[in-house]
């Protein structure tokens, strides 16, 4: 699978962790940043990976700042964007199964290196379940739209 990967100096570390445990899976990995552990701004890592899994480009992106927040909050600004933070594995599932969740997003500075890697492989290997699911993304859509 293409993956978009991103995260801002708070989340470098864990970032590189996820792009080699990807690609040792071979996965082909899509680093949109940062490389380096200077201070940059989240948002401006967030905007080009979400415009590009928003428009469907890449299937799925990994975001990840010291929380987890600011970055999801910056991505979800995006029409078509569906970031989810999760720190543990049900919520790792859940948000693909019944969210639809395409960016997954993570806080290096609250949680280790094992679970992380746990949570993105939960992430990837589940599936929309659709259903009853689908007409609630659907509402959130007509949300973004102004249609509700
Ligand atoms: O935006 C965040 C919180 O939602 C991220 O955790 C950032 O990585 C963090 O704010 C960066 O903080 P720093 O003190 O500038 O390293």
């Amino acid at each position: 699978m293409k993956i978009a990967v991103g995260s801002d100096h708070g989340g470098l570390d864990l970032k590189t962790a996820i792009v080699n445990h990807l690609e040792a899976q071979g996965h082909e990995v899509i680093d949109y940043g940062t490389d380096s552990s200077d201070s940059c701004d989240y948002p401006l890592i967030a905007l080009p990976l979400a415009k590009d899994v928003a428009a469907g480009k890449l299937p799925l992106g990994i975001l990840i700042c010291g929380t987890g927040i600011g970055i999801g909050i910056a991505a979800n600004k995006v029409p078509g964007v569906r970031a989810a933070l999760c720190h543990d594995t049900f919520s790792a599932h859940a948000a693909r199964e019944h969210n639809n969740a395409n960016i997954l997003t993570l806080g290096q500075r609250v949680i280790g290196q094992g679970l992380a890697l746990e949570i993105v492989d939960r992430f990837l290997s589940a599936t929309f379940e659709g259903g009853r699911h689908e007409r609630r993304v659907d509402e959130i859509a007509a949300i973004e739209r102004g249609e509700l």
